[in-house]
């Protein structure tokens, strides 16, 4: 990582993040972007299952129940799970910049502890953006939207181009992917729409 600057603090020079005139009005429900993801996908049973809708401004609100399979210790939620559960809400931002982008660092403090059945309440926001990269936050709260914060993650994310997926994924899901339509159009409109 020698020569990279990997801070989590926007520089100076970052711009506010904009929002795109073509993202999702707020209180829109954002679908899973690959029915195989493990954070999203309906497709995967042990999955989070993460609902995320479009907040106002350059943010996301999402919703994930913690269900047993999700267990760390006995009745509560696995920390990686929450981490993943941040991670997806954060994902799902680029809905909001319509770009695509990756998580490069994703820095979580855990303050509650989360048992199985609860509700965990996400809201992302962007930052700032610095060229590829995207500076955002996510909360996730319990007992209500406006409940206690749990977990709390600080992140850094990059835009990508498709290709990007296209040339690192397994060949077999690459492949099958690339043969649905609807999801090549929605990757690629990302892509021409700055
Ligand atoms: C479709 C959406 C799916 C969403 C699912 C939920 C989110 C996810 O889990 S995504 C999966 C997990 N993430 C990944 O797999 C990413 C793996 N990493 C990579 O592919 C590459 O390292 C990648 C694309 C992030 C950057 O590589 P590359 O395109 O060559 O960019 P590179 O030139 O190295 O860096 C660009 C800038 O980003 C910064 N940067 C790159 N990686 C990091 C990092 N890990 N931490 C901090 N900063 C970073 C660099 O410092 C550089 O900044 P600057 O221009 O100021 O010097």
């Amino acid at each position: 990582m020698s020569g990279r600057t990997t801070a989590l603090t926007p520089p100076p020079e970052a711009g506010p993040p904009v929002r795109h005139p073509d993202a999702p009005a707020p209180g829109e429900l954002i679908g899973a972007h690959y029915e195989y993801c493990f954070g999203c996908g309906g497709g995967v049973p042990h999955g989070l299952h993460v609902e995320a809708r479009a907040g106002e401004g350059v943010s996301i609100t999402a919703e994930f129940r913690v269900k047993e399979a999700h267990q760390g210790a006995p009745g509560l939620a696995h920390g990686g799970v929450l981490a993943t559960a941040l991670d997806e809400t954060l994902g799902s931002l680029g809905w909001m910049l319509r770009v695509i982008a990756v998580t490069g660092r994703l820095e979580t403090d855990y303050l509650l502890p989360v048992p199985v059945d609860a509700v965990l309440h996400l809201r992302a926001e962007v930052t700032a953006v610095h060229g590829r990269k995207i500076y955002c936050t996510a909360t996730g709260r319990i007992g209500g939207p406006e409940g206690p914060v749990a977990v709390h993650a600080e992140a850094l994310f990059i835009e990508v181009k498709v290709d990007h997926f296209i040339e690192n994924g397994r060949p077999a899901e690459i492949q099958a992917t690339l043969a649905n339509p609807d999801q090549v159009k929605v990757a690629r409109a990302f892509e021409v729409n700055p």
